[in-house]
C-alpha cells in the first residue's frame, strides 16, 4: 500500500474565537479529495482544540502542537499526553523548530516526548530541520539524521509517526525550499530509515515538508517522489489551505 498524502495545518499561537470560527467554516466548506486520497489534520492552540474538534468535518482530525514529556503532575503550564487522549485528540506535533530554538528543546528531549506520546496511543508528527547556518556549512544531512536518530533510539513502532522536514530558514520567511532541495533531504531521511530502522519502515513512513508552503508552490513540491505531504503554517489560516489539500491529487493523477 502506498503512503497516503498527509496535509497538516499548524496554526501556531494564532487565533481568536471569531477567527477560529472562520477557519473552521473554510475547512468545512472546502472541496477536497476523499479521505482515501488525503489525510488532513489541523492543529489549533490547546484552548481551541475542543471547539475545533467538535465543529470540524468528521474526515478531518485535530492535533495538539506539543505535549509534556511524561505523565502529568506538578508541571505548571504543561498539558499531558493523557489529557489529549482523554479529550479525544488523536495526534500531536512534537519537536517543532520554534520549540527547539526558542524553548531549548534538545533532540533527546524531543525523542523522549515522541516515545511517551506514542506509548499513550497518540499519533505523532515529529519535526526535524536545519538552520540556515547549518545548511550553509554543509551539515544539513548530519543535523536531520541526528534529530531522527534521537527518535529512532527511543521507539520501535513507526506506524503512528509522520516525519515533518521543516528547514528553519524556510519557516515563515517566504523562502520555500526548491522541489529539488526538499526531495534531496526527504530521500536522505528515507535512506536513513532504511539503513537504521528497516526497509519496511522507510517505505511506509510519510515524510512531509514544511516551510513557506503556499497554493502557488505546493503542486510542484507534491510531485517529488519522496515528499508525502505538507505541514503548513501561515497558509493554513487561509482559504488557500484548501488548494494545498488538493495538491494531493498530484500523487493520485
Ligand atoms: O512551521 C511551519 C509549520 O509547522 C511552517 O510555517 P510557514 O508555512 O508559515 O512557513
Amino acid at each position: 500500500m502506498g503512503r497516503k498524502f498527509f496535509v497538516g495545518g499548524n496554526w501556531k499561537c494564532n487565533g481568536t474565537t471569531d477567527q477560529v470560527d472562520k477557519i473552521v467554516k473554510i475547512l468545512n466548506e472546502g472541496q477536497v479529495p476523499s479521505p482515501d486520497v488525503v489525510e488532513v489534520v489541523v492543529s489549533p492552540p490547546y484552548v481551541f482544540l475542543p471547539v475545533v474538534k467538535s465543529q470540524l468535518r468528521p474526515e478531518f482530525q485535530v492535533a495538539a502542537q506539543n505535549c509534556w514529556v511524561k505523565k502529568g503532575g506538578a508541571f505548571t503550564g504543561e498539558i499531558s499526553a493523557e489529557m489529549l487522549v482523554n479529550l479525544g485528540v488523536p495526534s500531536v506535533i512534537l519537536g517543532h523548530s520554534e520549540r527547539r530554538s526558542l524553548l531549548g528543546e534538545s533532540s533527546e528531549f524531543v525523542g523522549d516526548k515522541v516515545a511517551y506520546a506514542l506509548a499513550q496511543g497518540l499519533k505523532v508528527i515529529a519535526c526535524v530541520g536545519e538552520t540556515l547556518e547549518q545548511r550553509e556549512s554543509g551539515s544539513t544531512m548530519d543535523v536531520v539524521s541526528a534529530q531522527t536518530k534521537a527518535i529512532a533510539e527511543r521507539i520501535k513502532d513507526w506506524t503512528n509517526v509522520v516525519i515533518a522536514y521543516e528547514p528553519v530558514w524556510a519557516i515563515g520567511t517566504g523562502k520555500v525550499a526548491t522541489p529539488a532541495q526538499a526531495q534531496e533531504v526527504h530521500a536522505v531521511l528515507r535512506d536513513w530509515l532504511k539503513t537504521n530502522v528497516s526497509p519496511e519502515v522507510a517505505e511506509s513512513t510519510r515524510i512531509i515538508y514544511g516551510g513557506s508552503v503556499t497554493a502557488a508552490n505546493c503542486k510542484e513540491l507534491a510531485g517529488q517522489p519522496d515528499l508525502d505531504g505538507f505541514l503548513v503554517g501561515g497558509a493554513s489560516l487561509k482559504l488557500e489551505f484548501i488548494d494545498i489539500i488538493n495538491s494531493a491529487t498530484v500523487k493520485s493523477a
